[in-house]
């Protein structure tokens, strides 16, 4: 399995192996052991899948607070995706920035985003499917958002903010500036 450390080194991309022969493939999505040696060691307890219709529709940027603070795998099934982390542990010295990549049902990346950050992606194309490993529960009095495009995190988002499509939830959120002291970095 190919594993690389990004920007923010807690942040991973892995992408296991496919093998294909004339009847299409096979590939070990999430295996426990190969996941743990490539950094990713926590226990997964929820499983969630998106579809998002059209191109440019943006969802996040997300997270939940402690106890419920999720890690989350995130791989793209069908079509493509710019999935993006937003460190938001106080104390880290990566606070504030961001690392990007885009996951496909063809590069078959997954990227490890652990507890501690926001969350958001974009569709690259129509009918994207997402699917992802959380390890908290999802608790919707735990859940927080920023606004995709905060200025103060200046996350250069790969389409004009007139071709998005978010929820009103979403249109709604606040700046980054909201999100001190949500997180502590250990
Ligand atoms: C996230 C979530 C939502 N829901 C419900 C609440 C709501 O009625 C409906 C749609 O929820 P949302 O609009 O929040 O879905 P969405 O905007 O896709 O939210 C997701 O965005 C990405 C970026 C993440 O990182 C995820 O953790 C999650 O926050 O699904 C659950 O039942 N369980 C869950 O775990």
């Amino acid at each position: 399995m190919k594993v690389e450390r990004l920007a923010i080194p807690d942040v991973i991309l892995v992408t296991p192996p496919r093998f294909s022969d004339n009847r299409g493939f096979f590939s070990e999505t999430y295996n426990i052991q190969r996941m743990k040696e490539a950094g990713i060691d926590l226990p997964f307890v929820q499983d969630n899948q998106s579809l998002s219709r059209e191109k440019g529709v943006v969802r996040g940027l997300h997270c939940q607070l402690d106890p419920y603070a999720q890690g989350k795998l995130v791989r793209c099934t069908r079509g493509a995706i710019w999935d993006v982390a937003i460190d938001a542990r106080t104390g880290s010295p990566t606070y504030g920035k961001w690392v990007a990549a885009e996951l496909s049902e063809n590069n078959w990346s997954q990227l490890w985003i652990p507890p501690g950050f926001l969350h958001g992606f974009c569709t690259l194309t129509d009918n994207a499917e997402v699917q992802y490993k959380c390890t908290a529960l999802y608790d919707k009095a735990s859940e927080r958002a920023v606004i995709w495009n905060s200025k103060e995190l200046a996350i250069d988002w790969p389409m004009k903010a007139e071709d998005t499509i978010l929820s009103e939830k979403d249109l709604q959120a606040p700046e980054f500036s909201e999100a001190k002291g949500w997180f502590q970095y250990k």
